[in-house]
């Protein structure tokens, strides 16, 4: 655990970019500062790694106090991956992952097989290992400097904007696979981004920050887009944040998922049973939904032309906002729901998903009352 306590920085011009400052970042999660441009981010998380030194206050982390650990020690610690990788131009990728565990001593070939290993860890073919970062993508490239990050295998991670300057498709690619590590690697994370839309996806907790670098919020970004401190954080978190913060609530045991007409592509139309309201719905071999079909639009047999695709489906686990999409965009109101593996499972009303939405409401209200 990381945690600052009343930490303050003030630079010799007099900014104060950080204002007394007390957070504390949980072992094996992912803590995100965000807040706008100037707001002190970057120099909060410099300050743990000391390549900044707080005007006053202590950070500690497990219980030892940062500024009694020799610099050197303390970085070997924490892992640190910054915007646009930071790899060295000149040197391949798999002595870019090796650079600073041989640097602390590891001899050339063990360095090598762990920066193999890593480098699987993070997604990249060994194919790779030999070229150098201009040769990379940018995504290759971020995905080098996680791997350099973790050389040393430190329980603590800093990351400065790691995945802005890549493109948002592989943006968001590159955090969805970041989670994915992070299950398996456990560490604690601090990672600073000026995009609230990935503190709310990556983040545990997310800790707003405001400009002088006070501290506007910190919670879980369900509690963020549900219940936000004051209008400044509100306003940060931005728009539709009821639609949003459905996608942290999963539909409860109470929600009904009911039977519904279905055949498979190709079936003869003398063979179909549709619902009363004249659907069924279109399922592959292996089950899994096509679309609706209705009644007026087949002809002969059950054929792709008479499917409509417009509906989207809920996997049975997937947050409430999957069950609402699903019922909305359905041309009958009723949401296609399946199993993990895809198949269909049944169908989830618009009423009763939005009764789901209410007792959800409900019981955070209620938690909220008791704490
Ligand atoms: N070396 C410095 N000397 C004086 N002021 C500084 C220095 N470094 C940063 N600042 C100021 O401190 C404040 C906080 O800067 P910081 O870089 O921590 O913000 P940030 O939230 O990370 O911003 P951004 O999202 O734009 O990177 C800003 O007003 C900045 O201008």
């Amino acid at each position: 655990m990381i945690v600052f306590d009343q930490v303050s920085k003030t630079y010799p011009d007099g900014t104060v970019a950080v204002d007394s400052l007390s957070l504390e970042a949980p072992q094996g999660e992912i803590t995100v500062l965000v807040g706008p441009s100037g707001c002190g981010k970057t120099t909060s998380m410099r300050m743990i790694n000391r390549l900044i030194d707080p005007t006053s206050g202590s950070i500690t982390m497990d219980g030892e106090d940062t500024s009694g650990i020799d610099k050197v020690e303390l970085r070997r610690r924490i892992g640190y991956v910054i915007q646009n990788a930071g790899l060295f131009p000149h040197r391949t990728v798999v002595d870019n992952v090796g650079a600073l565990p041989r640097l602390l001593g590891t001899k050339k070939s063990p360095a090598r097989e762990r920066a193999m290993e890593l480098l699987e860890l993070v997604g990249l073919d060994e194919s790779l290992a030999q070229r150098y970062p201009w040769q990379l993508s940018g995504g290759q490239q971020q995905r080098v400097g996680v791997a350099r990050a973790l050389a040393t295998d430190p329980p603590f991670l800093l990351m400065d904007e790691p995945f802005s300057a890549v493109d948002p498709i592989v943006r968001a690619q590159l955090q969805q696979e970041f989670l994915r590590l992070q299950e398996r690697i456990g560490k604690t994370i601090v990672l600073v981004t000026h995009d609230i839309d990935e503190a709310l996806i990556l983040g545990d907790q997310i800790a707003v920050l405001r400009q002088g670098g006070h501290l506007a919020q910190v919670a879980s970004p369900e509690v963020l887009l549900r219940d936000p401190a004051d209008a400044f954080v509100a306003n940060f978190v931005g728009r539709s944040r009821g639609y949003r913060s459905l996608g942290f609530t999963g539909a409860d045991e109470h929600t009904p998922i009911l039977q519904t007409a279905s055949a498979v592509l190709g079936e003869a139309a003398e063979a179909l049973r549709f619902r009363p309201d004249g659907w069924l719905v279109a399922v592959d071999a292996q089950r899994r939904p096509i679309g609706w079909a209705h009644r007026d639009q087949v002809g002969a047999a059950l054929q792709d032309s008479a499917i409509n695709h417009a509906g989207s489906t809920a996997s049975l686990g997937a947050p409430l906002r999957d069950f609402l999409d699903a019922a909305l965009s359905s041309p009958n109101g009723d949401g296609i729901v399946t199993d993990a593996e895809g198949a269909l499972l049944g169908v989830v009303s618009t009423d009763d998903v939005v009764a789901a939405i209410r007792r959800a409401k409900g019981a955070a209200a209620a938690t909220r009352a008791a704490s």
